[in-house]
């Protein structure tokens, strides 16, 4: 993707499969919001092929965005629309694309009920609350049931609550329903409960992909342990925790107390990945911790 002569996203490949969650994960001006945008049609790339749901989403028709789900970042229209209202008027639009398999639209009790507007179903849209409001974006992105989702910072402004409320859902649709969901966040905790595999992007490019643990581990390969014998503290950082805990125990045994393991955490990998690339990087580090890699 080039805007006028600055390339911002520099040959982005990416694959996501039926029923998976992906994290896009990456610093402010990365690319994400312009990643999505051009995977959902809204935004038509300088080059390169796309293929969502089978089709160019620069060609996309009517049939196709109806099997899909966006949820963007701000949205500020409908003010003066009821809850209900609203998603019963968007959700008519879905229904030309029932078919036997996906029933469209959601029902708007079931929906209301499942995103928790309930309460809130007859108010007009500017009488919402931020985190209410953040809520009807998440009921508009998934009143058609999409088969792919785009959740573009979707938990902005949630309280803890309805954060962990909205990860059941996630959880929900890719498990229940077989939804394939991209998200951007900026939550590396709401990332590592949700997504299945992370990409990192930085500098216009993915620099690193993987499962979060698979992250974490080949960030910093030692992990910190600390434990206790005969009333003394200790810490020892080590590449291979698992032989050294059998070492530690083979020569003290019951004398190990208040024993702790510390892997490095994917805010750490986080950082570390970003730091590197925007610090020039080691050549080739993008294929060092790309999935199935060595590391
Ligand atoms: N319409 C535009 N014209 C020119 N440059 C743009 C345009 N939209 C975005 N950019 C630039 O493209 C780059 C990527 O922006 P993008 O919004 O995709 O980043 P992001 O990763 O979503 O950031 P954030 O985390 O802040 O939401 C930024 O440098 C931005 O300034």
């Amino acid at each position: 993707m080039r805007y006028g002569t600055v390339d911002v996203l520099h040959g982005v490949d990416l694959t996501a499969r039926r029923g998976e969650v992906i994290a896009l994960l990456g610093p402010n001006g990365a690319g994400k919001t312009t990643t999505i945008e051009i995977l959902e049609g809204f935004r038509m790339r300088s080059a390169g092929d796309v293929r969502v749901l089978g089709v160019d989403p620069g060609r996309g028709d009517e049939r196709w965005r109806a099997r899909l789900g966006v949820v963007l970042q701000s949205w500020r229209d409908h003010g003066k629309w009821r809850v209900r209202e609203l998603l019963a008027h968007l959700g008519a639009f879905y229904a030309p694309y029932s078919t036997d398999r996906i029933p469209r639209p959601w029902p708007v009790d079931e929906l209301l009920d499942t995103v928790g507007l309930t309460a809130h179903a007859g108010k007009r849209v500017n009488q919402l609350s931020g985190g209410q409001r953040r809520r009807l974006d998440v009921a508009v992105g998934i009143v058609g049931r999409p088969e792919l989702l785009f959740l573009d910072e979707p938990t902005v402004g949630f309280d803890p609550a309805a954060r962990r409320e909205f990860h059941e859902l996630v959880h929900r649709l890719a498990d229940l329903d077989d939804t394939t969901i991209l998200l951007t966040t900026h939550d590396l905790d709401e990332a590592e409960k949700l997504a299945d595999r992370i990409l990192i992007l930085a500098g216009g490019r993915i620099i690193a992909e993987g499962t979060p643990d698979d992250l974490s581990r080949r960030v910093a390969g030692n992990a910190e342990i600390r434990w206790t014998r005969d009333g003394e503290r200790f810490v020892h950082s080590a590449a291979d925790a698992t032989a050294f805990l059998r070492e530690l125990f083979r020569q003290y045994g019951d004398g190990v107390q208040e024993l702790e393991v510390r892997r490095a955490s994917l805010e750490d990998a986080y950082i570390a990945l970003v730091h590197e690339q925007e610090s020039g990087g080691r050549a080739g580090a993008a294929a060092v911790w790309k999935q199935g890699s060595e590391a």
